[in-house]
């Protein structure tokens, strides 16, 4: 069998599982935009735009061709930005093939239609939903290059994708959980980006480890309310892809979506924000997703809500902060509605 894997884009985290994968021996071919970060990688071992300082493997060589970087290859992970998860995907449909592993690492929605990227990608390739395998969890590319010890999950409803992939990636640095929910894993992924844009807001609006803490507890709240409604298992919450990756996301600034908000808490104008990032701030588009998806399903994600206001409509974060403090008295478990909960316990 082939040992050749294929990772399509070499941004920041494409180029850290290239690396997880070339540590255990395999053959990593990355396809990349651009000639000059095909040069950099196959001449200095470098991708110094997107991991400063960073010595690649040997084992890593790039291409600017699809047909080059995929075939013949076992697997082909992609990590494209959700914006261009479509497109990037569009490019690969020519030249793969139904015995190759699809596996992405993308966490987003499509904005415009408000799918999953499971979703975009079969339809794309033209295959079942349940052949696609997501790999997500607590896990900065700066850390994993590094070999830091760092926990993913990778979800397919396929178990045997799973494992294949589990068995891809495993490692000593790099451990991999496998789980059946495809849906609460890419929900959990995308949806906790919001939660960490607020808790660097409130970073950069100078509060403290109080606000933090209700912000991620209150935050998982409404991820699990709107992940149930759309057909997650509420356990997958409490795992890696859940807790794990709000927790690494919403106090690390490694975290591009947490020091968006730090910046936007500071007084910084979006565009101005974005301009400086170079990287892509997956919360910002996640935000609006949720808008929509949130009253799509009549579900309130009022942490959700207050970042809209601010991100699209101007609202100042100290009137956010104001608004989420002054909502209703609640009971605190009242986080789903009952017959859902019901429902997933006959
Ligand atoms: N960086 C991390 O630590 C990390 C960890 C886990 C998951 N992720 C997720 O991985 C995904 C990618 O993020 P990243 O950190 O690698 O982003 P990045 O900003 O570091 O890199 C994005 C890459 O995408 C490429 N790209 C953009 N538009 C493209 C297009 N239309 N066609 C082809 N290539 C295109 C860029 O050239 C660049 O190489 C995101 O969904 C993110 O949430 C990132
Ligand atoms: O840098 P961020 O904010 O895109 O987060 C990176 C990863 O998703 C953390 O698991």
């Amino acid at each position: 069998m082939s040992d050749k894997v294929a990772v399509l884009v070499a941004g920041s985290w494409g180029t850290a599982l290239a690396s997880v994968l070339a540590s255990n021996h395999l053959n990593v071919v990355v396809w990349t935009r651009t000639e000059e970060q095909t040069r950099e990688i196959n001449e200095s071992h470098t991708n110094n735009r997107y991991l400063p300082g960073v010595e690649l493997s040997s084992n890593i060589r790039a291409t600017t061709h699809m047909e080059e970087a995929v075939s013949s290859a076992v697997a082909v992970v992609i990590v494209a930005p959700s914006s261009a998860m479509r497109e990037v995907t569009g490019q690969l449909k020519p030249y793969w093939t139904e015995d190759m592993l699809v596996i992405h690492a993308t966490k987003g929605f499509e904005t415009e239609s408000l799918k999953r990227m499971s979703t975009v990608i079969s339809e794309e390739l033209g295959c079942e939903e349940g052949r696609v395998v997501v790999l997500s969890g607590p896990s900065h590319a700066e850390e994993v290059v590094r070999r830091c010890p760092t926990t993913v999950v990778v979800a397919s409803s396929d178990a045997a994708a799973a494992t294949a992939t589990q068995d891809l990636f495993m490692n000593t640095y790099f451990r991999v959980y496998t789980n059946r929910d495809m849906i609460g894993v890419e929900l959990a992924g995308a949806l906790k980006n919001i939660i960490a844009l607020g808790a660097g807001m409130s970073d950069g609006l100078g509060f403290g480890d109080n606000a933090k803490a209700a912000l991620i507890t209150r935050g998982l709240a409404e991820i699990l309310r709107i992940g149930m409604e759309m057909g997650a298992n509420p356990l997958t919450f409490a795992g890696l892809a859940g807790i794990g990756d709000l927790v690494v996301t919403a106090t690390s600034q490694h975290s591009r979506n947490w020091r968006a908000g730090s910046m936007l808490g500071q007084g910084k104008k979006l565009d101005e924000v974005l301009g400086s990032m170079g990287m892509v701030v997956e919360g910002i588009r996640t935000t609006k997703a949720a808008h929509a998806i949130s009253e799509k399903y009549g579900v309130q994600m009022p942490i959700a809500d207050q970042l809209y206001h601010v991100l699209f409509q101007d609202r100042n974060p100290r009137t956010a902060v104001e608004a989420l403090m002054g909502r209703d008295p609640k009971t605190e478990m009242e986080l789903m509605p009952l017959e859902t909960w019901e429902q997933w316990h006959t």
